[in-house]
């Protein structure tokens, strides 16, 4: 059987006696853009944090690119784990004292394997041009729209060449039009570097752009999946809601 880029079985997480995953169970298949769609509080950010273990699963099983996580425990592995599964949270923060070029620069000076100037010279020009922001090197993250620090923070996420992707809402708190630039542009990374990406999301926009196959939260398990448009044209009533 071949590989999958995550497979999560029985997946359960709860704080202080209040169960709030209670058996995720999905694959994302390589190259594939899954979206996670869900109300407000349902548990969607602490799926994320699971899967890059940030947050211990209560029970079920993880398994990212053929390995199970609960066999990584020390730092290297972990590091070695997150640069493969590069993820870009709703701060999706850049740091603020830093110029663009700072911020670029910064992952890839702490890989172990550190390439020459040549090389972090290149994949920033790479990574810069990928979101279209080149020319904005010298500047610090404070002189730039939200959009713009969304993309660059997407840059730096992608400057380590993950294989795996996961957005936790990347287009929250931006204008619809930006929005959809921030969505095409995921598109555009998952077919250049060929990327498997998780998409948390509830801007719907953002869905029918990005999503390969969508699946929904409710009460803590899986209730819906399909495409955009088997979702978007069931009757369910719930799940109507999402669409208007
Ligand atoms: N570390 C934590 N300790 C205690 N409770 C937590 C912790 N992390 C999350 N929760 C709770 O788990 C629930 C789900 O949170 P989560 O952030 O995953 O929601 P979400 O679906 O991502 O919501 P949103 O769309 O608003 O971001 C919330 O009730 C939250 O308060």
């Amino acid at each position: 059987m071949e590989e999958k880029a995550i497979s999560v079985t029985g997946l359960k997480k709860g704080f202080d006696g209040n169960e709030i995953l209670k058996g995720i169970d999905f694959d994302l298949e390589k190259g594939e853009n899954l979206v996670v769609l869900g109300k407000s509080g349902v548990g969607k950010s602490v799926l994320i944090k699971c899967i890059v273990k940030l947050i211990e699963p209560d029970d079920g099983d993880i398994e990212v690119l053929g390995t199970d996580i609960r066999s990584l425990h020390k730092d290297d592995e972990l590091n070695e784990y997150r640069r493969k599964v590069g993820f870009l949270f709703q701060g999706g923060a850049l740091y603020d004292a830093m110029t663009v070029e700072e911020n670029m620069r910064f992952p890839l000076e702490r890989l172990p394997n550190k390439p020459d100037n040549d090389e972090i010279e290149k994949r920033i020009e790479e990574a810069l041009e990928n979101v279209g922001l080149e020319d904005t090197r010298k500047k610090m993250p404070a002189e730039l729209s939200g959009g713009m620090n969304k993309r660059i923070a997407l840059a730096r996420t992608l400057i380590l060449q993950p294989q795996i992707m996961l957005y936790d809402e990347p287009t929250t708190g931006l204008d619809p039009a930006t929005s959809k630039e921030i969505s095409h542009l995921i598109l555009e990374m998952q077919d250049k570097y060929k990327m498997s990406s998780v998409i948390i999301t509830h801007d719907m926009k953002c869905a029918e752009i990005t999503a390969n196959r969508m699946k929904v939260i409710k009460d803590g398990v899986f209730a819906f999946e399909g495409s955009y448009d088997d979702l978007s044209s069931k009757d369910d009533p719930w799940l109507k809601n999402f669409f208007e």
